[in-house]
């Protein structure tokens, strides 16, 4: 385990982490996620003895590491940098050994022990065929899964990764973070400053935001990743959807349009809906939406982006509050879309509003509405954009 108790890191006199209160258990894969400069590498050197914090204590193992030595901390944690740079030219193997350094003295030779830690290391981080090649030689993200192999033969029940897929194709990303998961899996205490999001999310079990040297939230990723805190962290406006094949949080970051004057209303459900909303206001555009079916991927998606989102639970009557809701956001729309059926309950707001453009296939539109691709409404409420306001 990991305890960081108030840790606050000074440098120059600028605060680079104040008041970090964070506990990770065995068995637990952390991800750190912030922005650069956050202080997450600053926050990961406090773990290994190689800054010391100037406010607080850090625990590992449950030993202060201001107290242990460099063995007993090579024995407890192993840290693999962002830097993998190598200062010498040692075959991939030799390299890989030096990991074990911390259980055996100075002379000793490698004992069975060492060599099956250090085959072990090779297998799991795919690096078996490099292991008699220069370090040099290797490609950056080549380089980068033998410093993990380096860390995994020092088998400490700490990990701790400094962006560890930055530079791995997506295949070796993957399996680097799976591979962290099965470490945690097994009891060890993994914590990763990731800046993959959703990477992150599919893997770890808990997220810390880190956004000014402060921690700005941590728990599941479903609670962290939320577009109004990461606005916060990152200064960008992002959508947050579910990725359906993993079913962990999908986080889209939106251009830096801010919204605008022309204000569309969004009726319909599901994913075409939700797509619709987030392109819409990814040209900024004013977007309200609705009614839509509480728990509904486009009310998720509108959550946090659009202006008003008006909701109702799915399958029950839609309480005269909420439509007429609706009914006075479609009167103030410069346009409405429809991506859902033009019946039903939309049948009524689609007659008391203009223009009105339909995204479904529509074979007969009513007087008003135009039937459009999905391409074809961003032209169109671009070029709405673009036209001067009428004079009042
Ligand atoms: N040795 C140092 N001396 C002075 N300032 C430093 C030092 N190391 C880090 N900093 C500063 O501390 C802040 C936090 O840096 P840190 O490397 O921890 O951020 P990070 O979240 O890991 O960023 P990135 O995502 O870019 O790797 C930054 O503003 C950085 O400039």
């Amino acid at each position: 385990m990991i305890e960081f108790d108030d840790v606050g890191v000074d440098f120059g006199g600028v605060t680079v982490l104040d008041d970090i209160e964070l506990f990770v258990d065995g068995g637990e894969f952390l991800a750190l996620v912030g922005p650069n400069g956050a202080g997450k590498t600053t926050l990961l050197r406090t773990c290994n003895g190689l800054l010391s914090p100037d406010r607080g204590d850090v625990y590992v193992g449950g030993r202060p590491v201001a107290e242990c030595s460099a063995r007993e901390i090579g024995q407890l944690v192993a840290t693999v940098p962002q830097e993998t740079t190598v200062a010498f030219e040692f075959p991939v193997a030799d390299i890989v050994e030096m990991g074990r350094t911390p259980h055996r003295s100075r002379f000793e030779p490698a004992d069975d022990a060492d060599r099956a830690a250090v085959d072990d290391a090779l297998e799991r981080t795919d690096t078996v065929r490099f292991a008699e090649r220069s370090v040099e030689e290797l490609s950056g993200g080549e380089r980068q899964r033998v410093m993990v192999a380096r860390a995994l033969a020092q088998d400490a029940p700490i990990l701790l990764l400094d962006e560890p897929t930055a530079s791995l194709d997506i295949n070796h990303q993957v399996r680097m973070l799976a591979l962290a998961r099965a470490l945690a899996d097994d009891g060890r205490t993994v914590v990763a400053a990731i800046h993959d999001l959703e990477l992150a999310a599919r893997f770890c079990d808990r997220m810390a935001l880190l956004s000014d040297g402060a921690l700005l939230a941590e728990g599941s990723p479903e609670t962290v990743l939320t577009s109004g805190r990461l606005e916060a962290a990152f200064d960008v406006r992002t959508a947050i959807a579910t990725n359906p094949v993993t079913g962990t949080p999908a986080v889209t970051p939106l251009s830096d349009e801010p919204p605008g004057d022309t204000h569309v209303h969004v009726l319909g459900a599901g994913e075409r809906a939700a797509r619709t909303i987030g392109r819409l206001v990814d040209t900024g555009v004013s977007v309200t939406a609705g009614v839509l079916p509480e728990g509904d991927v486009a009310a998720i998606t509108a959550r946090g982006l659009a202006r008003d989102v008006v909701t109702a639970p799915a399958f029950e009557p839609i309480p005269d509050d909420r439509l007429a809701a609706v009914e006075s956001h479609v009167a103030s729309a410069d346009a409405t879309v429809v991506a859902g059926s033009l019946d039903g309950p939309n049948e009524r707001f689609v007659q008391m509003s203009s223009p009105v453009f339909a995204l479904e296939e529509v074979s007969d539109p009513p007087i008003g509405v135009h039937a459009v691709g999905e391409r074809d409404l961003l032209d169109r409420v671009g070029s709405m954009m673009a036209e001067p306001t009428p004079p009042q």
